[in-house]
Order: structure tokens, then sequence, then C-alpha cells
């Protein structure tokens, strides 16, 4: 992972990165666990789709500060998603100790034993609640900026990487995944986690898939749709998921995409189904619920595909519903000097 290279040592006291969101192509659960938790097995790409975060570092203070909008600003979310009475809820990130920001960073200055404060300032772009993993990625670019402002005190980067994905398992199940995988180049951006979702595999995309992403106006709780869930007693093989993935063939891929959480996210957010129907009609015939939910998507050939299709899509959706056409990106966005 390029940690280390992208900024220069003993200059900076401020980074930036840009978290990127996921979708889960496949996702089979296998067995509850004793701790609450479930055996996953999925298989994610990051896709184009960000927040934006700065940290700084402060050397006289050990205090971890932040402040959290969305982008451009949170009456224009809240705007975007039509005022509804949940989207006033949507719209406040926590800044405390309940943002996952905070979390990393506290556990990072726990496990390195590190003295100096940080300030964050986040820019979301990416809604909540949505199975998309935002605060995940967000909490895992969060490590991988304090490792770099570290760097005079701990030494390079690039030497923590597998106890920065150790601390990235305590904060959260999808963090791990947002650190990226040692070695991960632009066609192996795709993982497979398994585990609670901590144990990661490369896999590789022949080449970047556009996506169009939906989101249906109103957040799911990830806890209450495993809550929820009924575990298979038979199990689908990801197999001929992966080998539809490595031929490149969309069709294929559509035809092998399943995500296990659907069931119970339609029972929680009937509006789910609705939305899948929607993203049919304007000629997506390739979609499914993305992680817990609520938000939707497909892959198509082009990316004129996508565009046009997410412009059709927004045309028949209920005002607050949003609607993106992206592609697929790397895991581990860079870190660069804060001007
Ligand atoms: C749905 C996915 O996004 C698929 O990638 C993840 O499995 C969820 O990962 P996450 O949001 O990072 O979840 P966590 O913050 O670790 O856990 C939130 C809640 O989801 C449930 N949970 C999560 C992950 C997992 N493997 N089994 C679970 O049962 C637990 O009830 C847990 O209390
Ligand atoms: N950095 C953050 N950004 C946004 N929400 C955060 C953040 N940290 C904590 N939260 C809280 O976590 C909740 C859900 O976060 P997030 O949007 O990542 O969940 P999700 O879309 O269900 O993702 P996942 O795919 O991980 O299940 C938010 O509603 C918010 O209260």
């Amino acid at each position: 992972m390029p940690l280390a290279t992208t900024v220069p040592t003993n200059v900076q006291t401020a980074v930036e990165t840009s978290p990127p969101a996921k979708l889960n192509l496949f996702l089979e659960i296998t067995a509850r666990r004793c701790d609450g938790f479930h055996e996953i097995d999925t298989v994610m790409v990051p896709i184009d789709l960000r927040d934006h975060l700065l940290i700084q570092r402060l050397d006289s203070s050990d205090e971890l500060s932040m402040e959290a909008q969305w982008m451009p600003s949170s009456e224009i979310w809240t705007q975007k998603l039509s005022g509804s009475p949940q989207s006033s809820h949507l719209a406040q990130i926590p800044s405390d100790e309940n943002n996952l920001v905070i979390r990393a960073l506290a556990a990072f200055r726990k496990h390195f034993g590190v003295r100096c404060g940080f300030h964050s300032r986040l820019f979301k772009g990416i809604p909540a609640g949505a199975g998309m993993g935002g605060a995940s990625s967000d909490a895992a670019s969060a490590l991988r900026c304090a490792s770099l402002l570290c760097e005079p005190e701990l030494g390079p980067a690039a030497e923590r990487v597998e106890e920065l994905a150790a601390i990235a398992a305590t904060i959260g199940s999808d963090v791990p995944f947002f650190l990226g995988l040692p070695g991960q180049s632009e066609s192996t951006v795709a993982a497979r986690a398994r585990g609670r979702g901590e144990l990661l595999n490369p896999v590789s995309l022949r080449s970047p898939l556009p996506v169009v992403v939906a989101y249906p106006r109103h957040g799911l709780s990830t806890a209450e749709v495993y809550g929820r869930l009924t575990v298979p007693s038979e199990t689908i093989d990801p197999e001929p998921f992966l080998k539809a993935l490595s031929s490149g063939n969309r069709k294929l891929i559509g035809e092998k995409m399943t995500n296990r959480l659907t069931a119970p996210a339609r029972e929680i957010r009937p509006e789910i189904d609705e939305m899948l129907e929607s993203m049919w009609r304007s000629g997506l015939q390739t979609c499914q619920l993305t992680g817990s939910g609520s938000a939707c998507f497909a892959i198509t050939d082009t990316i004129g595909q996508a565009r046009r299709a997410a412009a059709r899509l927004r045309a028949m959706l209920q005002p607050g519903a949003l609607v993106w056409a992206t592609h697929t990106t790397t895991t581990a966005p860079r870190v660069r000097h804060a001007s």
C-alpha cells in the first residue's frame, strides 16, 4: 500500500483523502456466531462515490475533535431527501465518539501510545444507512491518515499495515476492506471478505464496472436487518459468481449476483421492492440491494449506459430518492498533503 510514499515525512501536519463507498456484489450468510455477529461470505467493490476527510495533527493538545457536514451542505441534503421526517435525522452526522472517525483515531492512539491530538473535518457525499459502508470507509481513511501523520515518532507507515488491519477490525466489520489489500492494483480492486468481514482475499476484475446506484430516501439499520435474518440451511456457493466476475460477462455477473440480506431488508422497507422494480423498468435488469441496504445498484456495460439509465430512473422515482451513475475504483484512496 503506497502509504509512505504519497506524502513526504516531517513537513506536513495535515493530510486529506476521499474515502469511497462500496457495493456488495455477492453476499451470503453462512452461520450465526456466539458473539451475536454472523459469518459472511461476500464480494465487495469500492465505487467512485466519495466522502472527503481532512485530518490535522495537533501537537499542542491531546484532544480528538471533529466537524462533520454534508457536501455541499446539510440544507441541500435535507432538500434532496425532500424534507421527509427522516431526512433531518439522516442529515445529522455525529461529530463525537459515535463517529467512526473519532473511534478509529482513539483506537490508533491507544494502540501505538501516541500523544498528539487530531482535528478532523469530514464532508459527506455517501448517504447514511445505505449499505455502502460510508462510515467504515471514513474510519479506514482516518487510520491511514493518522499513520502517516505519526511517521515522525512511529517510522514509515508502510510498516504498520498489518497493525492497522487489526485495529480496523475492532472498529467495524467492513473497516478492514476499506484499508485495501497489500499489493492491490487497479485490476484487483474487489475483495472476497469472510469471517465477520475481516478475512480478505483480492479478487480480479477484468475491467472497471460501470454502475447505477439508487438510494430510496430512507436508510436502514444494519443491526436491525441482521436481527431479522433467518440463516439459510443451504448456502449459495460463491464460485460461479467469482467465475462470472473474472470473465467480465455482465449478463453472467448479473445472473450470479445475490444478497442474503434482501429478504429482511425488504420486510423492514417495502420501498426496496418498488426501487428494484423501477430500476428494472428503466432498463437495468441486473439489480440488487447492497449490504444491509437501503441502496440498490445495477451493473451496466458502459458508463454512457449507466448515465442514460440513471437519468431515466431519476425521472421515474419519487422526490427524495437519489441516483448516481459511477464506476468501480480502488479501495485505499491517495492520502495527500493538505494545502
Ligand atoms: C452488511 C455489511 O455491510 C456487508 O459488507 C456488513 O456485514 C456490515 O458491516 P458493518 O456495518 O461494519 O457492521 P458492524 O458495525 O461491525 O456491526 C453492526 C451490526 O451488524 C450485525 N453484524 C455485522 C457484521 C456481521 N458479520 N454480522 C452481524 O451480525 C451485528 O448485529 C452488529 O451489531
Ligand atoms: N463517519 C460517519 N459518517 C456517517 N455516519 C456515521 C459516521 N460514523 C458514525 N456514523 C453513524 O453510523 C450510521 C450508519 O453509517 P453508514 O452510513 O456507514 O451505515 P451503512 O450505510 O449501513 O453502512 P454499512 O454498509 O457499513 O452497513 C449513521 O447513521 C451515523 O449515525
